[in-house]
């Protein structure tokens, strides 16, 4: 029924215009594409994916410039580019990391959530509901490779992967930041939290909206592990590695175990959590913090 319900969604989102052809890439082969076995990179506008079949792994790089602000059509094509590998058996794994240099990626799409028509809001909370259950409970192994700053829904997409690997760099922040906004994080970024780094620690993170920086990051446990900038993709490999050789059937069985109580809290109360998104955010109060924020990020600049 679940699983339905998320396939009505996708197959909604392929349908739609812009979204058609995605699947067809201009594909190029190169060291990260497994070498001389000819499997190409495909991917979509927003989304390039490096295949490695001889590893069995892909590398997913989000490429939504400046910010990898995760709008409809990113998490459209996040979820076609997911769906695609989880259907291919080539793969068993993916790391999940960003082309946007300094950025892994800046979190929901203010744009999205500001000023539209309520249909609009309830079209873009399903693909952020959808974006986190398919991440969350993917079969494959998902690691994230952390290269930039990820604050919010940023930092939500990373806590949806299995592990986390942080270049060690003071700007690249993380955490849900969501009260800095004036905005409350819903439950299900909490949950993913808690589940995470516990329950005192995630209190006292989300009430104070902290973005934390790489050390304090795997002090709380919001990372694995930090390493230089220059190490993170070859960690996230290692590591990889390390998971793959678990066997496929028994670590995909346990992180149902572990995650299927989480992600079955949100798919018994999906529509109740889009109507109460919908509400808050056609606040006016609510559309003043969003409005005001963004223009400070954009003065910011002069
Ligand atoms: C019930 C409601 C629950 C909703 C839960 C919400 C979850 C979220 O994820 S809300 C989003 C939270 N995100 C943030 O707070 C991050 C905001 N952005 C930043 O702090 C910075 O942009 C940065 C650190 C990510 C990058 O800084 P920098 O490299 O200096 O780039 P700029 O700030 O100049 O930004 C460039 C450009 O991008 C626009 N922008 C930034 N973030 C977003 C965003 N999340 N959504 C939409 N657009 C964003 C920014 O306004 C600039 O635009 P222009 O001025 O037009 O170039």
């Amino acid at each position: 029924m679940a699983l339905a319900v998320g396939m009505r969604v996708l197959t909604r989102a392929l349908l739609r215009p812009w979204a058609r052809g995605l699947r067809v890439a201009p594909g190029r082969t190169g060291p990260a594409a497994g070498g001389g076995d000819g499997m190409r990179c495909f991917g979509s506008p927003r989304v390039l994916v490096e295949p490695d079949p001889a590893a069995g792994v892909a590398v997913v790089k989000m490429r939504n410039p400046p910010v990898n602000s995760l709008s409809l059509e990113f998490l459209t094509e996040l979820l076609i580019s997911l769906e695609k590998l989880e259907n291919d058996k080539t793969f068993h794994g993916i790391i999940l990391t960003s082309d946007c240099p300094g950025i892994f990626s800046a979190g929901l799409d203010l744009t999205e959530m500001c000023g539209r028509k309520p249909e609009h809001y309830v079209e873009y909370w399903k693909a952020v509901q959808e974006t986190w259950l398919r991440f969350y409970l993917s079969n494959l192994v998902v690691i994230a490779a952390i290269n930039g700053v990820s604050p919010a829904g940023g930092c939500l997409l990373s806590l949806t992967c299995d592990y986390r690997v942080l270049a060690n760099n003071p700007k690249y922040t993380i955490g849900l930041n969501e009260t800095l906004l004036g905005i409350v994080a819903p439950f299900w970024f909490k949950d993913t939290m808690v589940n995470t780094i516990g329950h005192r620690a995630t209190e006292r993170a989300l009430q104070l909206g902290l973005l934390f920086p790489p050390a304090e990051a795997l002090r709380v446990g919001v990372v694995d592990q930090v390493v230089p900038e220059d190490q993170v993709q070859s960690t996230a490999r290692s590591v990889m590695a390390q998971w793959l050789a678990i066997p496929d059937h028994a670590r995909q069985l346990t992180k149902t175990l572990m995650r299927k109580p989480t992600a079955d809290r949100l798919l018994t109360e999906r529509d109740a959590d889009i109507q109460t998104f919908v509400r808050f955010i056609c606040r006016d109060s609510v559309q003043k913090s969003l409005h005001a924020y963004l223009e400070k990020l954009k003065q910011k600049k002069g």
